[in-house]
Parts: structure tokens; sequence; C-alpha cells
């Protein structure tokens, strides 16, 4: 998948492309359908397929105080889209000058002149330009008059009648249900990141634990999870079982929010290694004990639970 920041200089082979239109944050299984219609579509007219978003998430710049809300940021959204099949993601920079475009300029400057987009695939929700006046039926309306065909995906569901939202994905991990959130998410919902130094206290206590800062990804429910942790530095992944604290830890009041896990059957150096985390279920919430050795007891009871939990 090649990505491009910006639709200036766009190589020929990059325009005429089958364009998916959205945020898509989380990849979640609506957006995943959206994806396949656009495949379907490209296949069928034998041209590249393409997802325009754009970054910062619009959502940050029309409420900025909003705490950290992203499913998947960019560069997880980016590996999720491109196993997905998407052959370029073109990340339009979103600011208050190209919130302010019209959705005719949007679809004449960006659409039609810099992406010469064959077909355009959006979800049935989808709007676009100054004030959202652009709707699925404005691109539709357009299409017709410039030479486009339009695709407007219906909002999914699993069997139950469940919806596939990513405003729902949130709430469920907000309350700590992941099981919930990776049915729609059609995976475990996951933080990465670099692991960073902490206190050097999780060695003494016997379980040293790989710290990731959490940055623009949401805050789930704090408390501590089963987890799957890998390694990623682009080859294959080892997954290993482990368990994180997620939160504050009110033994120590940490400033920020951390991540951290420590992983079963494991010894090494994991320090500004990137690792992947998979947050499996939600066991219990952070407590503040009256001794180290209270904490480590219950420690080694959440390891106890957490390999149940895992090995199910
Ligand atoms: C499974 C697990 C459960 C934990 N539970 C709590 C807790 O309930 N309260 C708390 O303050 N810290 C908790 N911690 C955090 C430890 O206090 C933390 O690992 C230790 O402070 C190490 O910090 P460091 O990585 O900065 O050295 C937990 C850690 C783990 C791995
Ligand atoms: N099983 C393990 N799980 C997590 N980290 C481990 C493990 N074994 C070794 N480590 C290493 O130990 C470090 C954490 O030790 P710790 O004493 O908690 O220090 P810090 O406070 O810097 O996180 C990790 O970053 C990693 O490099």
């Amino acid at each position: 998948m090649q990505i491009f920041r910006h639709t200036e200089n766009l190589p020929a082979a990059a325009r005429g492309a089958v364009v998916a239109i959205g945020n898509f944050d989380g990849v979640h299984r609506g957006h995943q359908t959206v994806v396949a219609a656009a495949q379907a579509e490209a296949r069928r007219l034998g041209v590249p397929l393409c997802v325009l978003s754009f970054e910062p998430h619009p959502r940050s710049l029309f409420r900025p105080d909003d705490p950290p809300f992203r499913l998947t940021p960019f560069r997880i959204k980016a590996r999720l889209l491109e196993a997905l099949g998407v052959d370029l993601h073109v990340v339009l920079h979103f600011d208050q000058a190209f919130a302010a475009r019209s959705a005719e300029d949007f679809i004449e400057t960006v659409l039609v002149g810099a992406l010469g987009a064959r077909h355009v695939v959006v979800g049935y929700d989808f709007c676009f330009g100054h004030r959202r006046a652009g709707t699925p039926e404005t691109l539709t309306a357009f299409g017709r008059l410039l030479g486009f065909g339009v695709t407007i995906v219906t909002q999914a569901s699993d069997e139950t009648g469940g919806l596939f939202s990513s405003s729902r994905a949130r709430e469920l991990l907000a309350e700590g249900d992941t099981r919930g959130a990776a049915e729609i998410l059609g995976r475990p919902w996951e933080i990465e990141g670099r692991v960073e130094h902490g206190d050097k206290r999780g060695r003494e206590l016997g379980f040293p634990t790989a710290n990731v800062e959490l940055g623009d990804f949401l805050r789930p429910a704090y408390g501590i999870y089963a987890v799957r942790c890998a390694v990623d530095e682009g080859g294959p992944l080892a997954w290993h079982d482990g368990v994180a604290n997620l939160g504050i830890r009110p033994m120590w009041r940490t400033e920020a929010p951390l991540l951290e896990a420590y992983l079963f059957d494991f010894s090494g150096d994991l320090y500004h290694r990137h690792l992947r985390v998979q947050l499996v279920e939600w066991l219990r919430g952070e407590e503040k004990f009256d001794s180290l050795e209270a904490l480590v007891a219950q420690i080694d009871r959440d390891c106890e639970a957490a390999r149940q939990v895992l090995a199910r």
C-alpha cells in the first residue's frame, strides 16, 4: 500500500481508482464492508483500490477539548487497511481551511481533479464539506454529472442486530467490555507503542512490566487486563500471554495513565522495541494496597486469572 499525504503530484497510476472515503477509526466490521464493496468495484473495473481519509481526525478539530478517543491512531489504521488489500491510502491534512471547503469544491478539486476517481464508495451516514452539507446523495448527483459511479453502503450489523459503530466500540471499551468491542471490531482491541523506561519497580516486585504510553489512544476502563503481546519489528509476530495494568496506579499515582504489561514465560530486554498489546479481558479495577506484599499477592492472583481467561 502506498501512502500519500497530499494530492499534488500524484503519480498517474494512482489516478482513476475506486475511492472509499471516511475516517474509518477502528477499521471495524462496518468499515470493512465499505472497503470490501470498494474492492469488489475496483476488481470489476480493473483499477486500484484507494482509501481517502483525514488527519488529524476531524473530531479533534471540531472538539479539541475531548479526551483522546482514537481506536486506531494513524499508523495502526494504515496497517489494517493494507491488510484489507487497499492499494493507495490518501491522507489529507484536516484543518480549518479544509473544513471550510464546500462539498462541491471537495468533489471537484479532490475527487475529480486530483484523484480522477472512477467510482466512490461511502457509508450511509458519510457527510462532508462545509457544515457537513454534502451527503451520499450529493455524491450520487455529482457523480452523474461528472462521470463517476457511487456506491452507498448501508449500516452493517451482526447476527443479533448489534450495530457496528466506532462510538459504540468506544463506549464498550470505556466500560471494560473488551469482548463486546472485539465483536464490533472483528478482532481484540489493541494498544501499541514503544516500550519506555519506568520506575524500575516492576522487577523488584518480581513482575517486570513493559511500559507503553497511551498517547492518542482512547482511554479504556482503567484496571488489570488479560492481554496478548507481541514485539512488532516488521517480521512474523510471536504472541505472548500476559497481564497488564492500565491506569494511574493508585499505589504510586502516576501522572499520566500508562499501560504496563507483564509477559508470561518471557525474559529479555523490551526497551525501545515496538510492542503490540491486545486487551482480551478486563479482570478488576486498580486498587491501593496497604503493603507491597499485598500488591504482589494480588498480582499473583491476577496472573492466574489471566492464564485461565487466555487458555479458553
Ligand atoms: C497484574 C498487575 C496488577 C497491578 N495492580 C496494581 C494495583 O491494583 N494498584 C497499583 O497501584 N498498581 C498496580 N500494578 C502496578 C505495579 O505497582 C507496577 O507494576 C509497578 O509499580 C512497576 O512499575 P514500573 O514499571 O514503573 O517499575 C499492577 C501491575 C501488574 C503487572
Ligand atoms: N516478562 C517480562 N515482561 C515484561 N517486561 C520484561 C519481562 N522480562 C523482562 N522485561 C524487561 O523489563 C523491563 C521492565 O522492568 P521494570 O523493572 O518494570 O522496569 P521499568 O520500570 O523501566 O518498566 C521491560 O521493559 C523489559 O525490557
